[in-house]
């Protein structure tokens, strides 16, 4: 659902290379009755057909195994229920179901949930951290993409009880430009954002709520348990970059001791041994956009910074991917218990 926007087209692109899944329908309401090939000019010859109406979309309910829900923040949270229970399990790329607190996502989304039900019912999308609550989920809540890499740059340290809870942890990122969508507005525009690198959302971005959220569970769930902290104090600084995909975070979080670069990238290689979209670069790499585009893995390196004794850690991923559409389906392979890369271990494009 959402078949004419970027999620959705990097979904049929993903979908009609896995070795499991078949494309059943794409609805959409701008294009509904309309080939595929006018949305999707570089699929043609791969895939065929026609958008079908989002009129369709319960009653597909009872025939489908999942439904991918690619549409803006507020759809999911009216669907889902007649979703899930006609049968389907639901995949929302959009914030819907990824805050679990009502009043939490009333402030960060300035509108009561209409099902607050299921906020608890939904499992967190991100399968390095949580993929025991994914496997026995039927709806799942895709994380951002900030959120994404900033979580998986971050949880090491807050899973291990390695953070000084005392000082905030900054994220700052940057994004390109299909972030926005299909239909952003006008800072988006070529003439204004090319050769152009701006922030925006500062302070108060909503995915600043989301990390604290799922940081402060791993700081609780883990070895940081003991630090009797309640949460994690966090800024995050977006920043909007002349490219069309790709998001680069760099995270900022004061350590209780002294470390190394050598011993934290160990630390780091040991806690995602069991990961395979997430890539620990030793020292002296560092990640870059380029080297993930177009795949679904999510490249870090740490450092130890003795002059603000702190770590400083480096995510890349590509927004349309791992920070969307092929967690989705990395999600889904989770959920029905397939192996987790399946369909997923296209390389990327570079340069
Ligand atoms: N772009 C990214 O990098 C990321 C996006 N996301 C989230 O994924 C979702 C989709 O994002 P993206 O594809 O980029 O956005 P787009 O704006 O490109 O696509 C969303 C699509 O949803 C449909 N739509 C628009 N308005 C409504 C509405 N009121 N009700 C139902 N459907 C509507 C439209 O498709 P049609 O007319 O064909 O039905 C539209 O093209 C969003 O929630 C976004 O926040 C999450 C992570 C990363
Ligand atoms: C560049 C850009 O604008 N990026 C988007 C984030 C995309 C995303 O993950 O959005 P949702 O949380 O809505 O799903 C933004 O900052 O709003």
């Amino acid at each position: 659902m959402g078949g004419s926007g970027y999620a959705a087209q990097e979904l049929v692109r993903l979908v009609a290379q896995h070795p499991h899944l078949r494309l059943g329908w794409i609805l959409s309401r701008s294009h509904a009755g309309q080939s595929l090939s006018a949305v999707y000019p570089h699929l043609r010859g791969l895939v065929e057909g026609r958008f079908g109406s989002p009129d369709e979309l319960v009653d597909l309910a009872r025939s489908v195994g999942v439904i991918f829900l690619a549409t803006p923040a507020g759809f999911a949270a009216e669907q889902a229920p007649a979703l899930l229970e006609r049968g389907a399990a639901v995949v929302d790329l959009s914030a819907d179901f990824r805050l679990d607190d009502a009043g939490l996502y009333e402030r960060v989304y300035g509108r009561p949930h209409p099902h607050p039900e299921l906020l608890s019912q939904a499992a967190y999308g991100l399968p390095e951290l949580f993929g025991a609550e994914v496997a026995r989920s039927r709806l799942v809540a895709n994380p951002g993409c900030y959120p994404t890499a900033a979580l998986l740059a971050l949880a090491p340290l807050a899973a291990q009880g390695l953070l000084a809870v005392e000082r905030p942890v900054v994220v700052s990122a940057t994004s390109g430009i299909s972030g926005a969508g299909s239909q952003p507005g006008p800072m988006y525009h070529l003439p204004v954002a090319t050769e152009n690198v701006r922030p925006y959302g500062v302070p108060g971005h909503r995915h600043t709520p989301e990390m604290r959220l799922h940081l402060g569970r791993l700081l609780r769930a883990g070895a940081g348990a003991g630090t009797g902290a309640a949460g994690v104090e966090l800024a995050f600084i977006p920043h909007l970059v002349p490219a069309s995909r790709g998001i680069l975070a760099t995270c900022v979080a004061g350590l209780r001791e002294p470390h190394d670069t050598d011993e934290l990238t160990q630390r780091y290689a040991a806690f995602y041994r069991e990961a395979p979209f997430v890539r620990v670069l030793p020292p002296p790499e560092l990640p870059e956009t380029k080297a993930v585009q177009g795949a679904n893995f999510c490249d870090l390196a740490v450092r130890w910074d003795p002059g603000s004794r702190s770590a400083i850690v480096m995510a890349a991923l590509d927004n349309l991917v791992k920070g969307a559409s092929g967690q989705a389906i990395q999600n889904v392979n989770v959920l029905m218990g397939w192996d987790q890369t399946a369909g997923l271990m296209g390389a990327p494009l570079y340069p």
